[in-house]
């Protein structure tokens, strides 16, 4: 779609196209609406980061909170989101062996216990290795390094959800 036809949008189609770019989150995209006229696809990933910013700690730990676990409960249950899917099978998480798949749910279930929240990493940017190695360290971090490292790799997940959906020739990927 082209940014021309994005600014054109109301608030209700606009949610309806933009409301998955933060999984499970289409807060995110109601509230940037307003900001509109957006010069191109990295101007609206900016104004979306920008909201979240501003958000109290709790609601950065909720939209972690909204997150699958990779490979995790609902990836078993066939109920991810179409986008979610996508990448959980991009990285390769969605093809373990047996042995890998215990690793990775053991860790996932210590990553909650620790944080209140899942292990949220750029499927699309990490395959299944750089995946557990990323589990295995940053279970040594801090609460507050972790809301702001998840944070990160949601901004991340979201720039590749905005580039599927808004033309973009000539704008480098983030
Ligand atoms: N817990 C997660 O990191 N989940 C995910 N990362 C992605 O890139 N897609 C997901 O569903």
């Amino acid at each position: 779609m082209q940014v021309s036809k994005v600014n054109a949008l109301d608030y209700e189609e606009f949610i309806e196209v933009f409301g998955n770019v933060i999984e499970h989150c289409p807060l995110c995209a109601a509230a940037v609406w307003k900001h509109r006229p957006f010069s191109d696809v990295r101007h609206l990933h900016e104004e979306i980061c920008r909201f979240i910013d501003d958000l109290p700690v709790a609601g950065r730990e909720g939209i972690l909170r909204c997150h699958p676990d990779l490979a995790g409960r609902l990836a078993r249950a066939g109920q991810l989101t179409k986008e979610s899917k996508r990448e959980q099978e991009a990285a390769g998480v969605t093809s373990l062996t047996p042995e890998e798949s215990q690793r990775l749910d053991s860790m996932n279930h210590s990553y909650r216990e620790k944080f209140g929240f899942p292990f949220v990493i750029c499927a699309r940017r990490n395959k299944k290795e750089a995946i557990l190695e990323g589990l295995r360290t940053r279970l040594n971090n801090s609460l507050e390094a972790e809301v702001e490292k998840g944070i990160m790799e949601v901004k991340n997940i979201c720039y590749l959800r905005l580039l599927d959906l808004v033309d973009h020739e000539g704008v480098e990927s983030r």
